[in-house]
């Protein structure tokens, strides 16, 4: 079942949890940049967000040379953010905070 779309109060106060993150300017998504020591550590780092995406079934968009990752989450079924896409965040910050 397609998840619901947040309102925008509600994507405000989730990204009081996620302060590493910035919402784009139209609502539809979030952006984190993600900088390791080197290209071991940012690929080991999205090998372990592969895993726990496909567990969750909500998979990132991201951008990665060398050792930085730029990633975007949206729910592309709901034309924008939903829970998903915070839950998945935190769990890369947690990912991240255990290789930085
Ligand atoms: C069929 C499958 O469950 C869907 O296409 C899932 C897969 N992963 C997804 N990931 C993201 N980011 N957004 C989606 O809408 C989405 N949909």
């Amino acid at each position: 079942m397609r998840d619901q779309k947040l309102a925008a109060e509600n994507v405000r106060e989730r990204m009081g949890t996620l302060t590493e993150w910035e919402l784009s300017d139209d609502g539809l998504s979030i952006r984190r940049d993600f900088a390791f020591r080197d290209f071991a550590e940012a690929f080991g780092f999205m090998a372990e967000c592969a895993v726990v995406a496909e567990k969750l079934n909500h998979h990132p968009e991201w951008f990665n040379v060398y050792r930085r990752v730029e990633v975007c989450l949206t729910t592309h079924d709901s034309g924008g953010l939903t829970a998903r896409d915070f839950d998945l965040g935190l769990a890369m910050d947690r990912i991240a905070a255990r290789r930085v």
